[in-house]
């Protein structure tokens, strides 16, 4: 059997129904409930204000004709309160009517912002988290910018929708409310404004769905910009040394006029079909309510009311189809980022097994194997690092200190053999403990935009500032940090770029030496150093090792670390093509690596 075809129209319903419901449920089902209720009852204090009008008018002009319909109800109402059928005690319903209305609006405008904050809130740290567990392999992959993007933007976009979707119930309650009122007092308007809502619908649907197009498209293309700008801000200072800013900027200035373009139209379409459709509906109706008035025998105060009924749905006919297109952009950004956080969450982070980690005898690389998808870059590795002692890895760019690293560090996974600690693979310990006993200084440091202070204990409350400077001393950088115009309260500067290289790579030594660790990995650390320093950090490390038992692995190309080091790996084809270790005696001896 041939399944059967879903017309357009019906596929559009249900994907508006859909939107509707992922946002409302963004909020819990009693927040829901009041918001509705509370833009219910602001809506029905609406329409009793229009509908006091004529009797207002009947009783200050005492019109006879007013034995029937609304009127009556009113003056009934009125009479069982012991009021008179006059305009001063209508007059004060109207204002407290419109007082109450006013009330319950603001209680829903606040209770929605609430909503939206917290819905904000909940997003940004929901992604946030998810961003910092999720697996290396994946956050590396990631642009900068775009993360940055839907932190920021998308986020708040996020909370707006069900704001936007607020107003837009709000606007709808109105509209049903004033077509219900105007149906009981003649089907056939009812009939005509239903008419009137189903061709303005299909007449400005499809310009309304190209501004929708075109937005889509402009959001699209803006994050990938908002990505591209940060990377290049990122890496700006060979940009500007090369004097390559003006082809930057040519670059940077065409997508600015691309967007700006795109902009234009997706406004004009939207606003052209938009600022149309109140004179052809109100025409619509208007022929509609000329029908009833001449060809049905209607009441006075009937036509009053549905004058102004079709008045106030004509008029909030605008703002709802704006309220609608605001929602299903920002409904767009909301999806963009939910589909970040579900691919987020689901490149969640492996659960390693729960052992405590212990660090007394060797890490050894047992057979590892390792490829970055059809790269392969490690075959069978074998290596020992004795604890207490400094090991050194030295070899050609590119091939795999830092993946070494990465393994030790739990980021990656070997595809093959495994990393022992102590002899239990590094997949069966807690690897938040294992972390915790790390120092890690990497390549390229990258200081916080703030405190000296801030920047060693890495937010970490209540370290004293001998602790501090005990770090800072054993990293060589107590020296230029006390002469700093506010010592440890100095700011750094943007990725502390106040400081020369040297410095913050010392300042980046010290924050891993702070926790005392167990484990100390250099990746390149000291590659900013002058020799002297570099010698004097090295000697600091070694006396760590032979204090507290400090092991340390250094990456380098350095001499010093050579010297330093008791035993040296050179690294070729993924695998150890040598070693060289320091003889009891400080000579150095040299074998070549076994199978
Ligand atoms: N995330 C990654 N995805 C794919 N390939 C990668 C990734 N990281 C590194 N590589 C590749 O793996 C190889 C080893 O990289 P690695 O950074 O470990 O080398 P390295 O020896 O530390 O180099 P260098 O001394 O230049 O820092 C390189 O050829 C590199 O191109």
């Amino acid at each position: 059997m041939m399944p059967k075809r879903v017309p357009r129209w019906r596929k559009r319903l249900r994907k508006w129904w859909n939107a509707v419901v992922e946002v409302a449920r963004l909020a819990p089902l009693g927040r829901r409930t009041l918001v509705i209720l509370g833009t219910f009852v602001a809506g029905v204090l609406d329409l009793i204000g229009i509908t006091m009008m004529v009797p207002l008018i009947m009783a200050a002009t005492n019109l006879k004709d007013s034995a029937k319909g609304s009127v009556v109800a009113i003056r009934t109402a009125l009479e069982a309160v012991g009021l008179p059928f006059s305009p001063i005690p209508i007059l004060v319903l109207i204002v407290a009517g419109l007082a109450l209305k006013a009330v319950v609006s603001i209680a829903v405008t606040r209770y929605v912002g609430s909503v939206v904050a917290t819905i904000t809130r909940d997003m940004r740290i929901r992604l946030i988290r998810s961003l910092l567990n999720a697996r290396w392999s994946y956050f590396v992959r990631q642009p900068i910018g775009r993360l940055a993007f839907a932190i920021g933007p998308e986020a708040d976009a996020a909370g707006q929708c069900f704001e936007n979707l607020s107003g837009l119930l709000a606007l709808t309650l109105q509209v049903l409310l004033f077509v219900t009122v105007a149906a009981l007092l003649s089907w056939q308007l009812l009939l005509i404004a239903i008419i009137a809502a189903v061709v303005s619908l299909a007449w400005f649907g499809r310009l309304v769905q190209q501004g929708r197009n075109s937005a889509k498209e402009q959001r699209r293309r803006m994050r990938q910009r908002s990505a591209k700008f940060t990377d290049a801000l990122l890496g700006i200072k060979p940009i500007r040394a090369m004097g390559r800013t003006e082809r930057f900027a040519q670059v940077f200035e065409s997508e600015a006029r691309d967007a700006a373009d795109s902009a234009r139209a997706g406004v004009l379409s939207g606003e052209f079909a938009a600022d149309l459709q109140e004179p052809v509906i109100g025409a619509l109706l208007a022929i509609g309510l000329y029908v009833a008035v001449s060809s049905l025998t209607l009441q006075v105060h009937d036509v009053l009311i549905m004058s102004l009924l079709m008045v106030k749905t004509v008029t909030a006919l605008l703002p709802m189809q704006r309220q609608a297109q605001r929602f299903i952009q920002s409904h767009d950004q909301y999806r963009s980022l939910r589909e970040l956080l579900r691919t987020t969450e689901r490149a969640k982070e492996e659960s390693y097994g729960g052992l405590a980690p212990r660090l007394q005898q060797a890490i050894r690389f047992d057979r590892v194997t390792f490829a970055y998808g059809e790269r392969p870059v490690l075959q069978a590795l074998e290596l020992e690092i004795p604890t207490g002692s400094i090991t050194a890895i030295m070899g050609p760019s590119g091939v795999g200190k830092s993946t070494i690293v990465d393994l030790l560090l739990g980021l990656y996974r070997p595809d093959g053999g495994a990393v022992r600690i102590d002899g239990v693979d590094l997949r069966d310990i807690d690897l938040t403990a294992w972390r915790h006993g790390i120092g890690y200084v990497p390549q390229e440091v990258l200081l916080f935009h703030d405190t000296v202070r801030h920047n060693v204990t890495l937010y970490e409350e209540g370290i004293p500032d001998e602790a501090v400077i005990e770090a800072l001393v054993a990293a060589g950088a107590w020296s230029f940090v006390a002469e700093l115009p506010e010592g440890l309260d100095t700011v750094v500067g943007e990725r502390g770029n106040r400081l020369s290289g040297g410095q913050r790579q010392r300042i980046s030594i010290a924050r891993a030496l702070l926790h005392r660790p167990r484990l100390l990995i250099l990746d390149e650390a000291t590659t900013g150093l002058d020799p002297e320093t570099e010698r004097a950090v090295c000697a600091q490390v070694r006396k760590l090792c032979a204090e507290y038992g400090l092991t340390v692995l250094a990456v380098s190309h350095q001499p010093a670390w050579q010297e330093a080091a008791d035993l040296v790996y050179r690294i070729a084809d993924g695998e150890v093509a040598q070693v060289a270790y320091r003889l009891p005696h400080g000579r150095v001896g040299e074998a070549a690596a076994a199978g």
